[in-house]
């Protein structure tokens, strides 16, 4: 089970189990927009946050300017001119203040769009994520969505809140100050300036094609490691269980060993150019370059002593933001970085939605000549598919119930997750009453087809809401309905036992079992009432004495429903109306589940091998082995003594 937080309102989630939600109608024709679109609606209150920094920086001169002066005022000889003396400290606190104020002023405005520009993105994250196929979401590792969506979200941070501050500052601080002291004396202006170019020497030194390629391999190491503490963490019952820590300690220690490796070359590439760099904008060694050229042109007459003094101030000045720009150099690349995966995700084709989409006529579900392949994600074998179903032809009338088996791998769950369009077929198509699902138009498509999964997902949200998923209007209307689907579902007992009860927020008042959370996704099934339901291994955990009767309450209710089952009960396929052998992605065998085992082929034998193995057909999950079915079994499950027992249909 995966329990994940939403916003307040729980049917804007998308989930297993009811029917995810679905971005804006208009499909996947538009480009994704680029990062600059996002940030153009911005750029006025960029402007500003430049023009007010720049204000600041200049104004963040005066002070310094004014302590020049005075040394000039009071180191000159005669008299000092007081009101001049006061006239100049004025000016320097208040360009001080003008500063402190523009500066402040600047950086709450950058601060401000920059939680706009993180909402903007992670909303757009959202829309496509909710538009891509949902069987995408399958392929992806665990967390690296979250990841985009929070981490690499947030490095975007210092590209937008801190930048535009500190590149103003960089570069307008250093053009005045230079402009005020070439007046003062060109000479020493240049060689103040050495320092600054010395540093700035260095930036290309660190941006060579090997030093990314050694920073790419920094990431991807770190990268791993995170991976194998994830991978040792979430498998570590079974790998205590089993003994197999030593092993399971080998990925981790091999990717720490691997990112020594990478770490020393980063390292050892890095260390001399940021070196330099430091040490070019390190205040001794400004001092040290100012004085000694200063020293050199006073004693040969060329300056007044007095002038010095402007170098000293300014001359540190010059240096400061370039330092500090280099600091933010390490979180501007990762922001940029983050920019990237941001916009790899972005550039996810969604699921082609249709303009004007059809209405079906019916629920009749019809799979004509139906190929599928995944994508064959390993590298070098971009767009290559591995074809998994192989010409599916199929019709599942509405008011029967449609059993699919075979051996494992034969493309069973692929099969039925084509009728929910987790994908589109590679070839051919699915038709809901008569109208193919790329027509249909997704709002349509889940108000008609629900589907319960092996892996249930829950909210953080009640479980009311849980089970209200795909009809919140249900639970605004009070608990009745959904307290009568999860009376059918078997689960009522158990959450009367929680400690809120229905209110009892999941993840937080209560935790439920696997079992428990796949019959809560039962419930919202059956309340969500669609006339096509697709399930696999529903009912594997639940127990057995509501084990049948959810079975029959999903199978059968609302008379002309049409069912599509991954059966892993020999009752379910004794159930049936149809049973569709499937073997390496082809149907093998179809027909009335008597009809089969009379023709004794391929189902026949599969039947009498798992009858054999007690009851389950294969794949069954943990639940399987929980039955009694079999020659003691309360039931005889072989649909040629005992008929389907679908009565209420
Ligand atoms: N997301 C995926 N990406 C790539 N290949 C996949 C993916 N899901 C399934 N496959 C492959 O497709 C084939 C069919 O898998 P599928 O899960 O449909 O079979 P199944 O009959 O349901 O198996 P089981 O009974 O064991 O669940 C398998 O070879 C599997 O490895």
């Amino acid at each position: 089970m995966t329990t994940i937080d939403t916003a307040s309102d729980p049917d804007t989630a998308a989930t297993t189990g009811g029917p995810p939600a679905v971005g804006g109608s208009s499909g996947g024709k538009e480009p994704p927009p680029t990062v600059r679109d996002l940030l153009r609606p911005h750029l006025p209150a960029f402007a500003s946050v430049v023009v007010l920094q720049i204000i600041g920086a200049v104004a963040g001169l005066a002070p310094l300017l004014a302590v020049v002066e005075l040394g000039r005022t009071l180191l000159a000889p005669g008299a000092v001119d007081h009101r001049h003396v006061w006239f100049v400290v004025a000016a320097g606190v208040a360009g001080l203040l003008v500063r402190l104020v523009f500066t402040a002023a600047s950086s709450g405005i950058g601060h401000l769009v920059d939680g706009h520009v993180q909402l903007a993105f992670r909303r757009l994250l959202a829309e496509r994520l909710g538009r891509v196929p949902i069987g995408w979401f399958a392929r992806r590792r665990s967390g690296e969505l979250a990841k985009v969506v929070g981490d690499d979200v947030s490095a975007v941070h210092p590209f937008i809140a801190h930048a535009p501050g500190d590149l103003v500052a960089a570069f307008v601080v250093p053009l005045v100050s230079l402009a005020y002291l070439f007046t003062v004396d060109w000479r020493l202006t240049l060689i103040t300036l050495a320092p600054v170019v010395l540093a700035v020497a260095q930036v290309p030194l660190m941006m060579t094609p090997a030093r990314q390629r050694e920073q790419l391999e920094f990431d991807s190491a770190m990268g791993r490691i995170a991976d194998s503490v994830v991978e040792f963490v979430q498998g570590i019952a079974v790998v205590k269980a089993y003994g197999g820590s030593e092993r399971a300690h080998r990925r981790f220690l091999s990717a720490a060993d691997a990112f020594v490796g990478t770490f020393n070359r980063w390292v050892h590439g890095m260390s001399r150019p940021a070196a330099g760099m430091q040490l070019a904008l390190s205040p001794p060694f400004v001092l040290l370059v100012v004085l000694t050229g200063g020293t050199l042109l006073i004693t040969g007459g060329g300056l007044a002593p007095a002038d010095l003094l402007p170098f000293l101030l300014l001359g540190l000045g010059l240096t400061a933001p370039v330092a500090a720009l280099g600091h933010g150099f390490d979180d501007l690349q990762a922001a940029g970085r983050a920019v990237g995966r941001i916009r790899e995700v972005l550039a996810v084709p969604p699921l082609p939605e249709p303009d004007r989409p059809t209405a079906p006529n019916g629920h009749r579900v019809e799979l004509r000549g139906v190929r599928f392949g995944y994508e064959d994600e390993r590298e070098g074998h971009e767009g290559r598919r591995h074809e998994v179903l192989r010409g599916i032809d199929l019709t599942l009338e509405p008011g029967t119930v449609t059993a699919v088996v075979g051996p494992s791998g034969s493309g069973k769950s692929t099969l039925v997750k084509l009728l929910p369009r987790f994908f589109d077929p590679t070839q051919g198509a699915v038709l809901l009453g008569g109208v193919d699902l790329r027509e249909l138009g997704s709002r349509e498509l889940y108000r008609t087809v629900s589907f319960v999964f092996q892996e249930v997902t829950l909210l953080r949200a009640t479980v009311a809401e849980n089970i209200a998923l795909a009809v919140p209007q249900a639970d605004r209307a009070g608990h009745d309905a959904v307290v009568r689907a999860a009376r059918t579902a078997g689960i009522h007992e158990r959450i009367l036992e929680l400690p809120r009860g229905y209110d009892s927020v999941i993840g937080e008042d209560a935790g439920l079992s696997g079992g428990e959370a796949q019959r809560l996704a039962v419930a919202r099934a059956l309340l969500a009432d669609t006339p096509v339901l697709v399930l696999d291994e529903a009912t594997a955990f639940a127990d057995p004495a509501t084990e049948q009767a959810v079975r029959r309450a999903l199978t059968s209710l609302g008379g002309d429903r049409t069912v599509l089952v991954i059966a892993h009960r020999l009752e379910t396929v004794a159930d049936a109306d149809t049973v569709v052998f499937l073997a390496d992605g082809a149907v093998a065998e179809q027909g009335a589940p008597a009809e089969l085992l009379a023709m004794d082929g391929k189902f026949a034998r599969f039947w009498r091998h798992r009858r054999a193995a007690g009851g389950a057909v294969e794949g069954a999950g943990a639940g399987a082995g929980e039955r009694t079915t079999g020659p003691d079994a309360p039931r005889d499950p072989d649909p040629t003594t005992a008929p389907r027992g679908g009565e209420t249909r």
